[in-house]
């Protein structure tokens, strides 16, 4: 080897290619300097050109997409699974142990399988790493790893707008109240008739109302992974007419008498050495325009004295940091590369 260490390129399939998940993963992959794009799958589309579904990825326009099977994904170094609930499954089965697969479905998210099987109704396919770094102790389970879990987008804005306060023992996990705008493209591209242009445009809407969101026992496992010991949510997710971006305002009792002031310190510093995540000044709360594209949360927290609560709210684009951007971010430690290559931070504004 003449004393030269040699680069690797490493192969990263995308099974699900022609969705939103899929599509962000490529558009990211695309400006990642250590990786070469491998299989391209999905379902009823295979067979066309990714061209013809993704018309934003240019250079892979001509690239022919295939069934998505074992065989077929099992040439790669890399698999993102960005696929329907329940489909990652049985594909991820009977992937060599060697091909990292990191999917973007909740498939392997939730350890209890009496949760599992109550919001999602189909059997429990297993637990794999959840891909949130930010966790801590997470990053060293994520780094070498060959199964990742990545988050549901609406569960990372919650967890990382509240986890400085659980750990840190400033927020009583028992009464969290969670409203949460979405844009549909959170949704998948399938068209649905609530999602047709018509129905969003001009129009809020609250929908998965009364602790039925699948999202509420993933929220629920993150608080008891911070430290909450009987952890209750009561979760709202709200519909918005914008294409990508979650704004989560997540509010909980104060456990300690601090002020806005001493809350802004203690998030600033739990997340002063994260490459993705930003406590904005004082004041200056998030707007989802400014992470869009972006794998980047922007958060903020202040009191609420008369209500005696801590208000947290924070900002991330659904496709990126919400799914596609982790799923990258996860893909370098699993790797063995440093946790940013080749992930944006700055959103595209306006
Ligand atoms: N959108 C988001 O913000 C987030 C999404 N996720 C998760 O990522 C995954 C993908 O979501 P998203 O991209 O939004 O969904 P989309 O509906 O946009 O895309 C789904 C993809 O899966 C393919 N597909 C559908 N059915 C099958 C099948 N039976 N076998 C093989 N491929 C199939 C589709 O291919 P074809 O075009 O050929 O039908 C398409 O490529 C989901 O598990 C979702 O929950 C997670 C966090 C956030
Ligand atoms: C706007 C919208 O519909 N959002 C989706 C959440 C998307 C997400 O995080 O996906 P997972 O399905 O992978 O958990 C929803 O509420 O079902």
């Amino acid at each position: 080897m003449c004393g030269i260490l040699m680069a690797m390129t490493i192969r990263v399939g995308v099974a699900g290619c022609t969705g939103y998940a899929g599509g962000e993963a490529l558009r990211l992959l695309l400006g990642h300097p250590e990786v070469e794009i491998g299989t391209l799958s999905a379902g009823a589309s295979a067979g066309s050109t990714l061209g013809t579904q993704q018309p934003h990825l240019r250079p892979l326009a001509d690239r022919r997409i295939a069934e998505t099977s074992a065989a077929e994904l099992a040439t790669n170094d890399v698999v993102i699974m960005a696929l329907p609930h329940a489909t990652s499954g049985p594909i991820a089965a009977e992937l060599p142990d060697d091909v990292a697969v990191i999917d973007c479905g909740a498939d392997f998210r939730l350890a209890d399988a009496e949760d599992w099987e109550k919001f999602y109704r189909t059997p429990h396919a297993g637990t794999w790493p959840y891909g949130l770094p930010e966790l801590p102790g997470q990053r060293e389970k994520l780094t070498g790893t060959r199964r990742v879990a990545v988050p549901g987008c609406y569960p990372t804005s919650v967890t990382l707008a509240l986890l400085p306060g659980l750990v840190h023992g400033v927020i009583d996990g028992s009464d969290v109240v969670v409203v949460a705008a979405s844009g549909p493209s959170g949704a998948g591209k399938a068209a649905k008739p609530h999602l047709l242009g018509a129905e969003l445009m001009g129009s809020a809407s609250a929908y998965g109302v009364g602790g039925v969101h699948r999202h509420v026992p993933e929220i629920l496992q993150n608080f008891r992974t911070l430290g909450a010991v009987d952890p209750s949510v009561s979760f709202t997710p709200v519909l918005v007419p914008m294409p990508r971006g979650i704004l989560a305002t997540c509010t909980a009792p104060l456990a300690a008498e601090v002020d806005a002031a001493e809350v802004q310190r203690i998030w600033t510093e739990t997340y002063a050495d994260e490459p993705f995540i930003t406590v904005l000044p004082p004041d200056q709360w998030p707007q989802t325009q400014y992470v869009t594209g972006a794998n980047a949360a922007h958060i903020q927290v202040t009191v609420d004295t008369a209500a005696h609560r801590v208000v947290a709210v924070a900002a991330i684009d659904n496709l990126t940091k919400g799914t596609a951007g982790a799923a990258v971010q996860c893909l370098n430690l699993a790797m063995g590369l440093p946790e940013t290559t080749g992930l944006p931070v700055v959103g595209v504004a306006p």
